[in-house]
């Protein structure tokens, strides 16, 4: 899959011993870090779509830590090389993968897995409760060519 202009993914190490185990998610000296504004975990339930977010000036970095999500982002931006294109992941316990969300990017989730799923967001900015960066579409919204129903095979 070509990433989106904007994503960079990091397959993430899992560290298990006979206590549990142990998950680096960001470092300052990744290659892909971009800063640090905060760090909050959100949670889904199975079965729920989380779509679409849009941020203007942060970016996410997502990390599912219990469950699985499938990770939606659709580029609808003018400038882009890659607009009108989409990227979808399919991660969490069974796929440990962070994925880096940059600004302008539509984004959004579906819980696939019968557990909640737990999603820890690393963001460039704290939340600002007065203006929040935050800029959103419809799940459905026909404008996003995306279909989040599940599809058998
Ligand atoms: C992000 C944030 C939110 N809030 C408040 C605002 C609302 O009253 C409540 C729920 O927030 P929101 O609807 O933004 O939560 P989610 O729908 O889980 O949003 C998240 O899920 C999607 C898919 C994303 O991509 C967003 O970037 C991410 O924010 O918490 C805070 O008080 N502090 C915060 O840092």
């Amino acid at each position: 899959m070509d990433l989106l202009h904007g994503v960079k993914v990091k397959p993430l190490k899992v560290i298990p011993d006979g206590r549990g185990r142990l998950v680096e998610i960001l470092r300052a000296d990744d290659e892909m870090f971009q800063g640090f504004g905060q760090v909050y975990m959100t949670t889904t339930r199975p079965g729920i779509v989380k779509a679409w977010h849009l941020h203007r000036k942060q970016h996410d970095h997502v990390f599912c830590a219990a469950g699985m999500i499938r990770l939606g982002i659709y580029d609808d931006r003018e400038d882009s090389p890659t607009k009108g294109q989409g990227n979808e992941f399919f991660i969490g316990v069974h796929n440990p993968l962070l994925v880096q969300i940059s600004p302008g990017l539509y984004h959004g989730w579906k819980c696939i897995s019968t557990e909640e799923a737990l999603i820890i967001n690393t963001v460039t900015h704290p939340y600002d409760y007065a203006e929040p960066d935050e800029y959103r579409r419809d799940a459905h919204d026909p404008h996003i060519p995306w279909d989040w129903s599940d599809r058998d095979g």
